[in-house]
Protein backbone atom coordinates (compact mmCIF):
# COMPACT_ATOMS: atom_id res chain seq x y z
CA UNK A 1 0.00 0.00 0.00
CA UNK A 2 0.86 3.41 -1.15
CA UNK A 3 -0.17 6.33 1.02
CA UNK A 4 -0.42 9.96 -0.29
CA UNK A 5 0.51 12.38 2.62
CA UNK A 6 -0.02 15.97 2.86
CA UNK A 7 -0.97 19.24 5.30
CA UNK A 8 -1.04 22.52 5.36
CA UNK A 9 1.08 24.45 8.08
CA UNK A 10 -1.47 23.55 10.81
CA UNK A 11 -0.73 20.23 10.36
CA UNK A 12 2.21 19.96 9.57
CA UNK A 13 3.92 18.55 13.26
CA UNK A 14 1.26 15.85 12.91
CA UNK A 15 2.36 15.38 9.24
CA UNK A 16 5.56 14.58 10.30
CA UNK A 17 4.63 12.32 12.82
CA UNK A 18 2.84 10.22 10.80
CA UNK A 19 5.55 9.84 8.01
CA UNK A 20 7.73 9.04 11.24
CA UNK A 21 5.06 6.38 11.84
CA UNK A 22 4.72 5.00 8.31
CA UNK A 23 8.74 4.80 8.33
CA UNK A 24 8.66 2.64 11.25
CA UNK A 25 6.18 0.50 9.56
CA UNK A 26 7.83 0.22 6.14
CA UNK A 27 4.45 1.50 4.69
CA UNK A 28 5.68 3.45 1.78
CA UNK A 29 4.15 7.06 1.57
CA UNK A 30 4.45 10.08 -1.07
CA UNK A 31 4.64 13.68 0.83
CA UNK A 32 3.05 16.59 -0.93
CA UNK A 33 4.25 19.04 1.71
CA UNK A 34 3.58 21.56 3.34
CA UNK A 35 7.38 21.31 4.65
CA UNK A 36 7.27 24.10 6.87
CA UNK A 37 5.00 26.01 9.76
CA UNK A 38 5.11 28.73 7.11
CA UNK A 39 1.60 29.82 6.71
CA UNK A 40 -0.41 27.95 3.90
CA UNK A 41 -3.62 27.62 2.74
CA UNK A 42 -4.94 24.29 3.04
CA UNK A 43 -7.15 23.71 -0.23
CA UNK A 44 -3.36 22.99 -2.35
CA UNK A 45 -2.27 20.49 -0.61
CA UNK A 46 -6.16 18.72 -0.31
CA UNK A 47 -5.96 18.99 -3.80
CA UNK A 48 -2.51 17.50 -4.66
CA UNK A 49 -3.76 13.91 -2.38
CA UNK A 50 -6.51 13.53 -3.75
CA UNK A 51 -5.42 13.53 -7.03
CA UNK A 52 -2.71 10.91 -6.31
CA UNK A 53 -5.47 9.10 -4.87
CA UNK A 54 -7.66 8.92 -7.87
CA UNK A 55 -4.99 9.03 -10.49
CA UNK A 56 -3.81 5.83 -8.58
CA UNK A 57 -0.61 6.55 -7.88
CA UNK A 58 -0.98 6.44 -4.68
CA UNK A 59 -3.69 3.70 -3.01
CA UNK A 60 -5.00 6.11 0.19
CA UNK A 61 -4.05 9.54 1.37
CA UNK A 62 -3.82 11.15 5.00
CA UNK A 63 -4.95 15.10 5.37
CA UNK A 64 -3.86 16.81 8.03
CA UNK A 65 -5.13 21.04 9.20
CA UNK A 66 -5.79 22.53 12.35
CA UNK A 67 -9.19 20.75 12.28
CA UNK A 68 -8.95 18.39 9.69
CA UNK A 69 -12.25 20.11 8.31
CA UNK A 70 -10.93 22.64 5.97
CA UNK A 71 -8.26 19.83 3.99
CA UNK A 72 -11.41 17.41 3.95
CA UNK A 73 -13.33 19.58 2.15
CA UNK A 74 -11.01 20.16 -0.65
CA UNK A 75 -10.53 16.32 -0.94
CA UNK A 76 -13.99 15.70 -1.47
CA UNK A 77 -14.27 17.98 -4.52
CA UNK A 78 -11.97 15.66 -6.13
CA UNK A 79 -14.51 13.31 -7.74
CA UNK A 80 -13.67 9.72 -6.44
CA UNK A 81 -12.73 10.70 -3.13
CA UNK A 82 -14.40 9.86 -0.08
CA UNK A 83 -12.14 11.62 2.53
CA UNK A 84 -13.40 11.00 6.27
CA UNK A 85 -12.58 13.66 9.19
CA UNK A 86 -12.28 11.14 12.15
CA UNK A 87 -11.05 12.21 15.97
CA UNK A 88 -12.00 8.54 17.69
CA UNK A 89 -10.52 5.37 16.64
CA UNK A 90 -14.72 3.84 15.58
CA UNK A 91 -14.90 6.28 13.41
CA UNK A 92 -11.68 5.50 11.75
CA UNK A 93 -13.05 1.74 11.46
CA UNK A 94 -16.41 2.70 10.11
CA UNK A 95 -15.18 4.86 8.01
CA UNK A 96 -13.31 2.22 6.38
CA UNK A 97 -15.80 -0.77 6.49
CA UNK A 98 -18.50 0.89 5.46
CA UNK A 99 -17.58 3.99 3.64
CA UNK A 100 -14.40 2.62 2.42
CA UNK A 101 -13.24 6.11 2.79
CA UNK A 102 -9.90 6.58 0.58
CA UNK A 103 -8.26 9.51 2.48
CA UNK A 104 -8.29 10.22 6.50
CA UNK A 105 -8.59 13.67 7.55
CA UNK A 106 -6.61 14.34 11.20
CA UNK A 107 -6.93 17.99 13.03
CA UNK A 108 -3.66 18.51 14.73
CA UNK A 109 -5.43 21.56 16.86
CA UNK A 110 -7.90 18.82 17.92
CA UNK A 111 -6.86 15.28 18.46
CA UNK A 112 -3.42 14.25 20.02
CA UNK A 113 -0.31 12.70 18.21
CA UNK A 114 -0.89 9.66 19.99
CA UNK A 115 -4.40 8.94 19.26
CA UNK A 116 -3.70 10.17 15.99
CA UNK A 117 -1.93 7.34 15.48
CA UNK A 118 -3.81 4.98 16.64
CA UNK A 119 -6.56 6.30 14.44
CA UNK A 120 -3.91 6.36 11.52
CA UNK A 121 -3.05 2.59 12.58
CA UNK A 122 -6.64 1.44 12.97
CA UNK A 123 -7.64 3.08 9.56
CA UNK A 124 -5.01 1.85 7.45
CA UNK A 125 -5.42 -1.76 8.49
CA UNK A 126 -9.05 -1.72 7.78
CA UNK A 127 -10.75 -3.13 4.91
CA UNK A 128 -14.04 -2.01 3.32
CA UNK A 129 -16.79 -4.85 4.33
CA UNK A 130 -18.57 -4.38 0.81
CA UNK A 131 -22.11 -5.87 0.37
CA UNK A 132 -24.65 -3.35 1.63
CA UNK A 133 -21.89 -0.81 1.94
CA UNK A 134 -21.01 -1.11 -1.26
CA UNK A 135 -24.52 -0.45 -2.67
CA UNK A 136 -24.38 2.75 -1.05
CA UNK A 137 -20.73 3.73 -1.60
CA UNK A 138 -21.78 3.36 -5.35
CA UNK A 139 -24.69 5.55 -5.00
CA UNK A 140 -21.81 8.38 -3.78
CA UNK A 141 -20.45 8.09 -7.31
CA UNK A 142 -23.97 8.38 -8.92
CA UNK A 143 -24.44 11.98 -6.66
CA UNK A 144 -20.75 12.82 -8.01
CA UNK A 145 -21.98 11.73 -11.50
CA UNK A 146 -25.65 13.77 -11.79
CA UNK A 147 -23.62 17.27 -10.83
CA UNK A 148 -20.93 16.67 -12.97
CA UNK A 149 -21.50 18.58 -16.49
O1 LIG B 1 -7.89 23.90 10.19
C1 LIG B 1 -7.71 24.46 9.15
C2 LIG B 1 -8.73 24.42 8.06
O2 LIG B 1 -9.86 23.70 8.42
C3 LIG B 1 -6.50 25.29 8.95
O3 LIG B 1 -5.37 24.60 9.38
C4 LIG B 1 -6.68 26.58 9.73
O4 LIG B 1 -7.82 27.28 9.26
C5 LIG B 1 -5.44 27.48 9.59
O5 LIG B 1 -5.64 28.62 10.39
P1 LIG B 1 -4.51 29.70 10.62
O6 LIG B 1 -4.20 30.31 9.25
O7 LIG B 1 -5.14 30.70 11.56
O8 LIG B 1 -3.30 29.00 11.16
Amino acid sequence: MKIALGSDHGGYHLKETIRKYLDEQNIAYEDFGTNSTESVDYPEFGMKVAEAVVSGACDRGILCCGTGIGISISANKVPGIRCAVVTETYSAKMSREHNNANVLALGERVVGAGLALEIVDVWIHTEFAGDRHARRVNMLGDIERKYSK
